[in-house]
């Protein structure tokens, strides 16, 4: 297997001295696994069958040998932050990797004795679930209920994935039958496999059309996973493609700031599922490499980051303005851990008939991750960190492998903070917007390693990444908005584990206050008085997303605004009454209200998106 962009080179060039045909053909989904046939493969999106694939090549072009010519280096020797994303497939040998890293050769595997990591299926007991939409297909229990097939389940059984979570029991179900999904579940449950499953599965037993024989150089995805950062996408690819393994359903990533060359030679040799950051896929249709015009499933992750005001228009444009099948044709699936109203209602332009699911109290796993708010003045900052650190280090706390997220609201903050750490003796790298995308990675490798067990992130960092063994995220400084601060702190307190998550909390938060305390509330936390008294004072300040009750990720549909029309979802009769806060207060800070106004999507301008993409 290549291990380095040199490697690569030179097993493409090997593969191509030897006449280039040791790649295997490009098989279509429904055709792979089967028993060898002496009839030739039919092509499922091949075009027409006769002579438009050549042999040893992929189906949309000869065998190419010219890898090394993109001109594109590695840069600086630090291991290269491009040669592991070759869409799963060893470009020398034409196999496919083993995304595992155990015996490739293994073709049957164990039954699972041990679940996933020691994941605490326990903690997912009591979860109240809320479903709403026409005819709902019901949960299953276990992933043998469920038709996947059996390549899927072997990988699923490698993943040791023993049960379904509470949001796969409900979304897989309503996936399979077809259904249009709008899905809501806590941070760290699972609904990545929630929609890679579905697709998969469906990509695997489904019947697709041939495609237009003009479009021989373009990619037709039959799936699209869309993901608001780089890092996210870089993630989701890695796990389909572990749940894709030996299925034959062929996983890529197209992602802004790596080579495009490269994204684009993948892109040649088949794609069935297409993990994309939004910028960089407008890129590829403008140059007309990738049609959507054989989508039959979209999947938005994080869908209301992807559907707020800084990627909105972008999105819009894809899904509404090329050459994607509309809502009802394709299939849909919006998943995140956190659903605003307003844009439950956007969302609604994308999706036909849809089920609306609710998995526990929208935001917070629970009691899962440990909450503390600390008052603290943005001079007392650092040292205060460091005597968490400090703390943390004596007592070994969480462990040796403990890992510490550390946000930060701007990049120069990043870097600055970052380097006083290091300069104090606690390694930290830094990942935020203005790095190089080798950077960024390179800093991830690096705290998920433990080589720096600390990160000082800004929001880039905040949804969707799957780190194992962050026992602390510190909220350094606290976001705008209480959805960021939900995805934020979902960084540790993962498939059932637990976490603890502080927040440095000042006048500079004030309207923060009321939300962050309902949120405690609601996760069973203990919401220290001053903090209370700030909420209270805040009653006019801020907006109440959740809209009340236990449920914050309510389907809007039930609003009564929804059916006369109305574009408030927030007034004021909507606001929970919140909680008595307590009057008169020990030693609470006196509270100004100099806050910036935190209002939705505030944090993000609109010249976010290529940083972020
Ligand atoms: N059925 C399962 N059994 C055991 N572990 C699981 C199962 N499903 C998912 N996991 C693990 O749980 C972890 C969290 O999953 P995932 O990243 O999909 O969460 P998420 O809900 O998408 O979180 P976020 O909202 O932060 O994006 C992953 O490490 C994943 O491998």
């Amino acid at each position: 297997m290549p291990t380095s962009w040199a490697d690569s080179v030179a097993a493409a060039d090997n593969a191509a001295a030897s006449g280039g045909n040791n790649r295997s053909a490009y098989v279509p989904p429904h055709l792979r696994n089967r028993q060898p046939s002496s009839e030739p493969p039919v092509l499922a999106q091949g075009g027409p069958s006769s002579g438009n694939v050549p042999s040893g090549g992929n189906r949309w072009g000869a065998p190419r040998n010219d890898y090394g010519r993109s001109g594109y280096s590695s840069g600086g020797g630090r291991g290269g932050g491009w040669n592991n994303r070759n869409g799963g497939w060893d470009r020398g040998s034409g196999r496919e990797v083993n995304p595992f890293g155990d015996d490739e050769g293994a073709t049957d595997v164990e039954p699972v004795e041990q679940e996933n990591a020691g994941i605490n299926f326990d903690a997912y007991e009591d979860i109240p679930v809320e479903t709403s939409g026409e005819n709902v297909p019901p949960p299953v229990n276990t992933f043998a209920d469920i038709d996947l097939g059996d390549a899927l389940n072997k990988n699923i059984r490698r993943c040791k994935y023993v049960k379904p979570t509470p949001v796969q029991r409900y979304a897989i179900p309503i996936s399979l039958a077809n259904r249009d999904l709008m899905a809501c579940a806590q941070t760290g449950s699972g609904k990545t496999a929630a929609f890679c499953f579905p697709i998969i599965s469906g990509i695997m037993t489904g019947q697709f059309p041939p495609r237009a024989p003009h479009m021989l150089r373009t990619a037709c995805p039959l799936a699209l996973i869309l993901s608001p950062t780089r890092e996210l996408s870089i993630q989701i690819h890695e796990e389909a493609r572990k749940f894709a393994y030996q299925t034959g359903v062929k996983v890529v990533v197209a992602y802004g700031g790596a080579p495009i060359n490269q994204q684009l030679r993948e892109l040649e040799r088949g794609v069935d599922i297409l993990v994309a950051t939004p910028g960089r896929l407008v890129d590829l249709l403008e140059r007309a490499r990738v049609s959507l015009q054989m989508i039959k499933y979209l999947a938005l992750d994080e869908a209301d980051r992807m559907l707020d005001m800084g990627f909105e228009p972008q999105i819009r444009n894809i899904v509404q303005q090329m050459d994607m099948p509309p809502p009802g044709v394709r299939q849909t699936m919006l998943f995140s851990a956190t659903f605003p109203k307003e844009i439950q209602r956007l969302a609604s332009d994308f999706l036909a008939n849809y089920v609306f699911l609710a998995v526990g109290r929208v935001g917070s796993s629970t009691d899962l991750i440990v909450q503390r708010v600390e008052y603290v003045q943005e001079t007392d900052k650092r040292s205060h960190l460091m005597d968490l650190l400090h703390a943390q280090r004596a007592n070994g706390t969480h462990g040796k492998q403990a890992l510490t997220l550390v946000f930060v609201e701007t990049k120069k903050g990043a870097d600055s903070l970052e380097y006083w750490l290091c300069s104090n003796g606690f390694p930290a790298t830094t990942i935020h917007g203005d790095r190089s995308q080798q950077e960024r990675e390179q800093a991830l490798r690096s705290f998920k390693s433990g080589h720096t067990p600390i990160l000082v992130a800004t929001d880039v960092a905040a949804r969707g990444l799957d780190i194992p063994h962050v026992a602390h995220v510190v909220n350094f400084d606290l976001p705008n908005d209480i959805d960021d601060y939900v995805h934020r702190i979902g960084r540790t307190g993962r498939a059932g584990k637990s976490g603890l998550a502080t927040a440095f909390f000042n006048e500079n938060n004030s309207s923060m206050a009321r939300s962050l305390s309902e949120l405690m509330q609601e996760a069973n936390q203990e919401v220290p008085a001053w903090l209370a008294r700030f909420a209270a004072r805040a009653s006019f300040g801020g907006k109440n997303r959740r809209g009340g009750g236990r449920f914050g990720g309510r389907d809007f549909r039930r609003d009564n605004s929804y059916s006369r029309g109305g574009s408030d979802y927030y007034g004021a009769g909507n606001m929970s009454s919140g909680y008595g806060a307590p009057s008169g207060g020990n030693g609470a800070p006196s509270g100004g209200y100099g806050a910036p106004s935190g209002g939705y999507g505030g944090s993000y301008g609109s010249g976010v998106t290529s940083a972020w993409d």
